[in-house]
């Protein structure tokens, strides 16, 4: 049992966290810090927070749980005014997109991370945005990544675990650069490329005509276009090198593909295309298997 969570950020991710813990009667108190009173008072009407205010350093203050669902430019910010305020047997969390530059923001700040910041993500998002899309479900049979650092001891851990299994989620660890490498893969290279491709056929001479007869398949393939570019901005640059060697391996790829159709080589086009069905289909098991 949670006594008092603190939410730093509450928009999508802050806000359906504290849904699915007061679903679950995991929490008795939510106090939400954020910079706008409107949003504030938004997520109160919702039920979502029990009371606001602007402070990181007065939302963490009696808190048995701290955590920070801010975008990625806001957290050393965050860090900043949490550095005094944080005490003795509070744990801090965070739910940024990519790991690495959180422990960078986290040195820049403290120096060495501190004990009581356990660095972590949930594997769960849609492409909306502000605690109006928050909802208690988001979190059920997904994935959470913890990336503990050495500092961290093992019931600090322990106590962000319990409160993602709480919220519906399977917890996993890993180190931050590895998460960072798979995530450039299977998250960050999927946006990028989704933008990508919006913002290409939005620049052709004909974009009225190709958005006119654009239907299902056009709609699934760029839904994460839908995304705040502002976020996505700061995840792309904050994990720069794994994606720019992910964007390099795929456009060799593409090449590839683009070679064999050029050359007249069906084979290797069929090729490519079941290779992908295959994959796609254990993909798709794996996620059923955790249901
Ligand atoms: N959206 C996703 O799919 C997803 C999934 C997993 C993790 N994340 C990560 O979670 C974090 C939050 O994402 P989100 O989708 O909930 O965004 P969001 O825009 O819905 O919510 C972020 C909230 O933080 C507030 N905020 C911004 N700067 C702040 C500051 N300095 N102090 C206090 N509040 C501040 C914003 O006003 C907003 O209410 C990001 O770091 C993102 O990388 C997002
Ligand atoms: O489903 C979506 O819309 C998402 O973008 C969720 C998604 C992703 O799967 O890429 C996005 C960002 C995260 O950090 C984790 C999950």
């Amino acid at each position: 049992m949670i006594r008092r969570l603190a939410i730093i950020g509450v928009g999508l991710i802050g806000g359906s966290l504290a849904l699915s813990l007061r679903r679950s009667g995991a929490v008795e108190e939510v106090i939400g810090c954020g910079r706008s009173a409107e949003n504030l008072e938004r997520a109160q009407a919702l039920g979502v927070i029990d009371r606001g205010c602007h402070d990181p350093a007065e939302a963490a203050a009696g808190a048995d749980l701290v955590v920070i669902c801010v975008p990625l430019r806001a957290m050393r910010g965050v860090f900043a005014a949490l550095e005094h305020a944080v005490e003795p047997g509070t744990v801090v969390t965070d739910a940024g997109s990519v790991k690495g530059s959180v422990v960078e923001d986290a040195r820049a700040v403290f120096g060495t991370p501190p004990p009581w910041l356990v660095p972590g993500h949930p594997i769960a998002g849609t492409e909306n945005s502000g605690v109006e899309a928050a909802f208690a479900e988001l979190y059920d049979r997904r994935r959470v990544i913890l990336t503990p650092t050495p500092q961290n001891p093992q019931d600090a851990v322990e106590r962000v675990a319990a409160m993602w299994r709480a919220a519906g989620a399977q917890v996993v660890r890993m180190e931050a650069d590895h998460h960072d490498e798979v995530l450039a893969a299977t998250s960050h290279l999927p946006h990028a490329l989704a933008y990508a491709l919006v913002d290409a056929l939005a620049g052709w001479d004909d974009r009225q005509e190709i958005f006119e007869y654009a239907a299902g398949g056009f709609r699934d393939f760029t839904r994460i276009a839908s995304s705040d570019p502002a976020m996505w901005r700061d995840i792309c640059t904050a994990n720069r090198d794994h994606l720019v060697a992910a964007l390099r391996r795929y456009q060799q790829d593409l090449g590839r593909l683009t070679d064999a159709l050029a050359a007249g080589d069906d084979e290797q086009v069929l090729r490519v295309f079941e290779n992908a069905q295959e994959a796609r289909a254990g993909f798709l098991r794996l996620l059923e298997g955790r249901s």
